[in-house]
């Protein structure tokens, strides 16, 4: 496998940029999706093997997060709009020291969807957009319907649906319903994709609530005993609905290879021995579609629509596992994860911005860098750069930060004062955010911060020493408090000079192109045959499709 790193990308500089079109190669994507009905617990303890980061290769490129029934009471929430909740809270805790941003996430009562992704794809994460449909009480309350996050990554539509759908057995046909409301309602503006089912990728995920029909409770739980769960899925009501409904058409998911998610005794992994005696259920589910093309061609494989449904511009998803996690036992639900290998055909561009700085700084003057804006890039007078210390975990989590003023000039040249910058040592990148698309547009590599300690005790700028060379892992939430938005600060103009990168020591002609080196180039012609990928059900051949 063909590395996409430095040693290829690194020739690119700003004054030659590398011709980035399709080169007949594939980008390859690995994508970690999570749901779980967290039933109004608080989080664990420890969310590593969730997460999977105990065996971690370090090379997932994004996490997408979807649970439901996070404690949305009236009095916890209203903290939560403060603080953000502990969901969100444990799962950036966990997921910054390995390099994961969160590029975004939505809300609606207990139905909470994180998205995040490593620090250097964040400038070809474009477009994010989320949505939130309620269907609760007849479409007016949010404790039942589904948030969407969608963007493109590397040129490719992406839409991530975390649904919760309604409760009960006799509800298969509400639960359909609900599904259809949510995809006609969420409709994303001024993109390309308006729809879900519009992106080149989707994925549904969530307590979708399907349950088991026919057999009677021993019988199920004696099927789960004897492990003879094809006799169950036979029986599961999303299974047995992909004849019936058009709707699902398209939507593949892997085998069922564990037992049912739910219903469990909180605090064991005992199926339900309560007064309501609930029929165990795979409710948690994780499925995926790829947009349907019509061939110009005759269509022998039309489906009920008259459509073909088939790899769109040559994507490939395949899934490499699919299961649940009895061991998390806060929940009457059990978790269930999945990992993707996403292949698009290599469509890649450069990043909106690039900015230049020096290896190191090792005093107050060499807190400077040049940035460079593509010339179709819509900058705003609130855009700035930010200081992020390596670990950080979302774009409001800075150091500090200076305005990346307006200018004629191709290239632009910001400093940051003695008062944006850290008071210890460490590494740190740098990221302009722009204030129109609200996401981070552009980053360079981590560089190293080491200046002289002689403030001047309690002088202003001594305020902090969250930041040492021995802990990388820990990441100021304080620096939140400690910077306040931009928009709130003085907005002050910096440099007025601008000069070519070339009259520097930059190290990062092309910040962001190196940080592609998680990602994996194929031949456009190659299968996706990664080492030690045991389990795999390609949506192409081996998915147990709905
Ligand atoms: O979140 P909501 O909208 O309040 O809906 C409840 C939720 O789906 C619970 O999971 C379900 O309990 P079970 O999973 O135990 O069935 C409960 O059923 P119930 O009212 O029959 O207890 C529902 O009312």
């Amino acid at each position: 496998m063909l590395q996409l790193g430095p040693a290829i990308l690194s020739p690119c500089s700003l004054k030659q940029p590398c011709p980035m079109g399709d080169s007949g190669f594939l980008l390859s994507d690995r994508v970690h999706l999570v749901t779980w009905n967290v039933g109004g617990a608080m989080p664990p303890d420890d969310i590593t093997a969730l997460l999977g980061l105990h065996i971690g290769d370090g090379n997932t490129d994004m996490y997408i997060i979807g649970l439901q029934e996070v404690n949305s009471m009236i009095n916890k929430r209203l903290k939560d709009v403060l603080f953000t909740d502990q969901w969100s809270d444990a799962c950036m805790e966990r997921l910054s020291p390995f390099g994961y941003i969160l590029v975004t996430s939505q809300r609606m009562q207990g139905v909470l969807l994180l998205v995040f992704a490593k620090y250097y794809h964040l400038p070809f994460l474009r477009g994010v957009q989320t949505e939130t449909t309620r269907t609760g009480l007849g479409g007016y309350w949010g404790n039942k319907g589904g948030v969407s996050a969608r963007m493109s990554v590397f040129g490719h539509t992406i839409c991530f649906l975390n649904c919760h759908l309604p409760a009960h057995m006799e509800n298969s046909e509400q639960r359909m319903e609900d599904f259809e409301s949510i995809l006609q309602q969420q409709q994303f503006e001024g993109q390309a994709a308006t729809g879900v089912l519009d992106h080149d990728v989707v994925f549904w995920f969530g307590d979708l609530n399907f349950r088991i029909d026919e057999l009677e409770i021993p019988a199920v739980k004696a099927a789960i005993d004897n492990n003879k769960l094809t006799m169950l899925w036979e029986k599961d009501q999303l299974n047995m609905a992909k004849d019936s409904e058009s709707v699902l058409e398209g939507f593949l998911e892997g085998p069922l290879k564990f037992p049912p998610t739910y219903k469990f005794d909180v605090g064991t992994d005992t199926y339900d021995t309560s007064g309501k005696k609930r029929k165990p259920a795979w409710t948690d589910r994780i499925l995926w579609r790829l947009r349907a093309t019509v061939p110009s061609g005759p269509t022998p494989n039309a489906g009920k629509r008259g459509s073909i449904l088939g790899p769109s511009s040559g994507t490939k998803v395949t899934q490499h596992f699919y299961h649940s996690h009895m061991e998390y036992m806060v929940s009457d639900h059990k978790p269930v994860s999945s990992i993707f290998t996403l292949q698009f055909p290599y469509k890649v561009d450069m990043p909106l911005v690039m900015i230049m700085v020096e290896d190191e700084w090792n005093s107050i003057a060499d807190a400077t860098c040049t940035f460079k804006a593509a010339p179709n890039f819509a900058r705003s007078s609130w855009d700035w750069i930010g200081l992020y210390k390596v670990g950080f975990k979302h774009h409001k989590d800075y150091v500090g930060y200076v305005w990346a003023k307006q200018e004629e000039a191709d290239y632009h040249r910001v400093t940051f004062t003695e008062e944006e910058l850290p008071k210890g040592s460490g590494d740190f990148i740098l990221c302009y955010y722009s204030n129109n698309t609200s996401t981070l547009v552009g980053v360079t590599e981590p560089f190293q911060i080491q200046l002289p300690t002689s403030s001047p005790a309690g002088s202003p700028s001594d305020d902090s020493s969250d930041f040492t060379s021995e802990d990388d892992s820990v990441v100021g939430m304080k620096t939140m408090s400690r910077s306040p938005s931009p928009r709130k600060k003085k907005h002050r103009a910096r440099h007025s000079h601008s000069r070519s990168p070339s009259h520097s020591r930059s190290r990062s002609g092309s910040p962001a192109l190196p940080k592609m080196k998680g990602l994996k180039l194929q031949p456009g012609s190659a299968h996706n045959t990664t080492d030690g990928e045991k389990e795999k059900a390609s949506s192409e051949a081996g998915a147990g499709g709905l």
